[in-house]
């Protein structure tokens, strides 16, 4: 889980840097909203409003009747991210998370605050923005807002594989492994799981760990690999990888045949995408691993960062265990959300089923487990091997294993990622709501991308990455703030070329 806690980690980040009383976290999130994310606008924003209110709550106090009759309301023009002030845009995080929840059933625990749905749709803490004071009659008197808003949509439940590619960028499998197999898996890492470590500086709790693969291709690039794989957690560094386990090498070879069968069944590859071909297979050269125990444990909404996986990964998700609903939103862009409302999909992960999120998934979606009331009690098919004492294991029947299995590619080696000023490896995100897109490209206000006829092919040619500064998150939100777009040629990243022109013909490209 390389990017789960974008918002938690900028909540937490910004209530360290309040001097005075900490806001909640409504009106913290409001503020990184206000500031487009960017935690240092934020904070001194904070602290400004917490002066003024210091002096204003004491007139407060002395108004009658005629000072209550005059409420506060948001001007209807008021957006998000207006109060930005210019010139920082490029500076920020652009895209910290900050989704709505479609329904209180649904919120992360990087959500749990309770929203008001805002004129957007967007979602909006209920108290924290206020306009200059209005009249309580005129509000009364007016017609109810735009009638032409969006609906909203409700959640909704995808309980097939054919569900599931109708309606996401993702496939599922059932059944994946020999069912013993996925047993013994599972056991073996839930007593792996013991080891595994909890992230302290943000609330969303559960335990992680990321493994590399010892592929011989990957010998001379195994020092790499290490490197990447130091900084997988939030851009943080963390403990040197552990190498696959005998069962996930076993896994991890069925699960790459099924992985590829579905790549080279996809009738195009994205522009930026790492060319798979039946000669140059999908290969995981790394796994992340994620144990959830209970039904509380969780993962806010996010979407993988590309740092090292580069732009359109596929990721393959395997879950052992209690079955848990994994959900997925679409991020609508920014000249999309009049138009529309994104929609929530759950998908119920069971046991042994595989779950692939295909090229643009990260670009266009997030992703959470969220906490439920209730989970069933799994029961495993077969019972530990002999080896693993019970005492040894988080407990097998309520807690879920997930294991993403990964590519990292070459051109996006650890030793080519551009560092920061903070001298850390920057990260790379996409531009999910396409505020970075060239004029020259955005669709006309009303346009939505089907009027166009822009298919997600085309969607992502225009889609924009950018490298930012991520050492926030291990230097107490200090941080350089350093923010470029990626130059993809520039950087001369891609198949080298000699490469290319041996393979030419032979990759699933379309015109
Ligand atoms: O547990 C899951 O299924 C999701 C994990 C995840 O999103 C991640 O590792 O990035
Ligand atoms: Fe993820």
């Amino acid at each position: 889980m390389d990017d789960g806690h974008d918002t938690e980690m900028l909540l937490a980040m910004l209530s360290s840097m309040m001097e005075g009383p900490v806001p909640s976290q409504e009106v913290l999130l409001q503020a990184l909203v206000d500031a487009d994310g960017d935690i240092s606008v934020a904070a001194a924003a904070l602290k400004v409003t917490q002066k003024k209110q210091a002096s204003t709550s004491a007139n407060k106090r002395k108004r009658g009747l005629e000072g209550w009759i005059v409420s506060k309301r948001k001007p209807a023009e008021a957006k998000i991210g207006s109060s930005t002030p210019s010139g920082s845009s490029l500076h920020t995080h652009k895209d910290m998370g900050v989704v709505p929840s479609d329904s209180e059933e649904d919120s992360g625990a990087a959500e749990s605050v309770k929203f008001a749905k805002g004129e957007d749709g967007d979602a909006k803490p209920s108290k924290a923005r206020q306009g200059p004071p209005v009249s309580l009659m005129s509000v009364l008197k007016q017609a109810p807002s735009s009638p032409t808003r969006p609906p909203k949509l409700v959640p909704r439940t995808l309980g097939t594989p054919a569900l599931v590619a109708q309606h996401t960028p993702c496939t599922m499998h059932l059944s994946v492994l020999p069912p013993e197999l996925a047993c013994r898996l599972f056991y073996v890492m839930l007593r792996e799981a013991h080891g595994w470590s909890r992230n302290k500086l943000v609330e969303s709790p559960h335990k992680t760990s990321f493994y590399a693969r010892n592929l011989e291709e990957d010998l001379e690039g195994n020092e790499n690999m290490q490197e990447a794989a130091k900084y997988w957690y939030n851009g943080r560094p963390t403990a040197p990888p552990r190498p696959f386990l005998p069962e996930m090498e076993e896994a991890c070879e069925i699960i790459e045949h099924i992985v590829n069968t579905e790549i080279l069944k996809r009738e195009l590859l994205y522009p930026l995408e790492w060319p798979t071909t039946p000669e140059r297979p999908w290969r995981a050269n790394v796994a992340a691993a994620n144990c959830y125990t209970g039904s509380k444990e969780t993962v806010g909404w996010h979407s993988d960062q590309l740092t090292y996986l580069g732009p359109c990964p596929t990721i393959a998700s395997l879950s052992l265990g209690t079955t848990r609903k994994f959900s997925l939103r679409e991020v609508v862009p920014e000249w999309e959300k009049g138009e529309r409302n994104a929609q929530t999909f759950h998908v119920p992960v069971v046991h042994n089923s595989l779950l692939i999120m295909h090229a643009s998934c990260q670009e266009r979606f997030k992703h959470t487990i969220p906490p439920q009331q209730t989970i069933d009690a799994f029961k495993p098919p077969f019972p530990p091997p002999v080896s693993i004492d019970e005492d040894q294991m988080m407990p097998p029947t309520t807690s879920r294993i997930n294991i993403t299995f990964r590519f990292y590619r070459p051109d996006f080696a650890a030793k080519s990622i551009p560092r920061c000023q903070c001298d850390i490896p920057m990260i790379l995100r996409p531009d999910m709501k396409g505020k970075q897109r060239d004029s020259s490209i955005v669709p006309p206000s009303n346009g939505k991308m089907e009027d166009r006829g822009l298919s997600t092919w085309e969607e992502m040619a225009q889609m924009r990455y950018f490298w930012m500064c991520y050492s926030g998150a291990q230097n107490e939100g200090k941080a350089c703030n350093a923010f470029r777009v990626l130059d993809f040629t520039k950087e001369g990243r891609g198949l080298p070329e000699l490469e290319e022109d041996a393979l030419e013909g032979n990759t699933h490209i379309s015109s």
